[in-house]
């Protein structure tokens, strides 16, 4: 993986004074629950704005952002510190190929992070994306397979492009709502939690504008349409998500070698199907037959098999 040197961060600085303390304000909180390294995985199809919001976060160009589908297949973590607190984010390549999941770049992706812990992932699309399809379900199930149902628990999605005007006759956030719905639903189906467990921990969606165009407010925070300051909702939305719960994601040998995480365990059902055979339905079928034994047979039955004129 191309690593960069952790450096200072000072990117932090070329925000708006309200941005920063917002900033600070959240990781010091992450500070207070011990929590001094944020490692942030960047996820999802290509050209939907993953390496643009790594640069909005860091505020620096520290990922190359093309109009094309990159063509590196590996992926880029480049690390800054403040104030004894570091943060990680991983900008990955699209894993989408032809209109396949490209499996090999998955492949690339999840070797090039051994030993890496994955705090957060943030699964990148666009807000201005007008349907989900099976593809999206396909990456999701990818991503599922590969890092196990559990990096769900500290995910959220990001929809760039936020600053859309929605089509005429829907509000932004009607707009937003049925966008969220939408890719929610094809997360739960990719992902394969149930409805229940799906609804009562419900992944987080944030807005994101990486256009230098983007509004800003009196105190000069890029602002979207709804008047929300995205960068420090974004923040505040992954300490909360980390405040939640949910277990970071270790990437050792285990992960990278072994079955689909989602798998483990089955490989019991052979030696638990073959002991219910021997230990239960065995022992029942033997009951069966003593019973059938010894029961008295009536007359007609004694007669068909012969037997109607022994004594017994
Ligand atoms: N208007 C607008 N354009 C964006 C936004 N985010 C990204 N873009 C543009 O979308 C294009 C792709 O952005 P990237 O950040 O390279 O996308 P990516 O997902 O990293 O792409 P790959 O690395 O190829 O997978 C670039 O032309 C960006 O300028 C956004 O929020 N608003």
């Amino acid at each position: 993986m191309a690593t960069q040197a952790v450096r200072e961060w000072l990117g932090i600085q070329q925000f708006p004074v309200a941005t920063q303390n917002k900033l600070h304000e959240y990781l010091g909180k992450l500070k207070q629950e011990n929590v001094n390294t944020l490692t942030i995985l960047v996820m999802g199809k290509g050209g939907v704005g993953k390496s643009s919001t790594v640069n909005s976060i860091i505020g620096e160009r520290v990922a190359a952002v093309s109009a094309f589908q990159s063509e590196v297949l590996r992926p880029v973590i480049c690390s800054r510190s403040r104030a004894e607190f570091t943060l990680n984010i991983i900008d990955t390549p699209g894993i989408v190929e032809g209109g396949y999941v490209n499996e090999q770049a998955l492949e690339v992706i999840k070797r090039s992070l051994l030993d890496k812990t994955i705090d957060i992932l943030l699964y990148v699309d666009r807000l201005d994306a007008y349907r989900v399809d099976t593809l999206d379900r396909q990456v999701i199930k990818a991503i599922t397979d590969t890092f196990g149902k559990g990096i769900w628990q500290r995910g959220l999605i990001v929809l760039t492009h936020a600053q859309l005007s929605p089509p005429d006759g829907l509000s932004y956030e009607d707009f937003f709502a049925k966008r969220s719905e939408a890719l929610l639903k094809y997360i739960r189906l990719g992902a394969r939690i149930k409805k229940q467990e799906f609804q009562e921990n419900s992944i987080p969606v944030v807005l994101v504008e990486n256009s230098g165009r983007c509004k800003t407010d009196d105190n000069g925070e890029k602002v979207l349409p709804n008047g929300i300051a995205w960068l420090p909702n974004l923040v505040k939305t992954i300490t909360d998500v980390i405040m939640n719960g949910g277990k970071s994601i270790l990437v050792d040998q285990k992960l990278i070698d072994g079955p689909n995480p989602n798998d483990r365990g089955k490989f019991f059902i052979p030696l638990i199907l073959a002991f219910q055979y021997f230990f239960v339905v065995k022992r029942i079928q033997g009951a069966i037959k003593r019973d059938i034994a010894k029961e008295s047979k009536p007359l007609w039955e004694l007669r068909d098999m012969g037997l109607a004129n022994r004594q017994f």
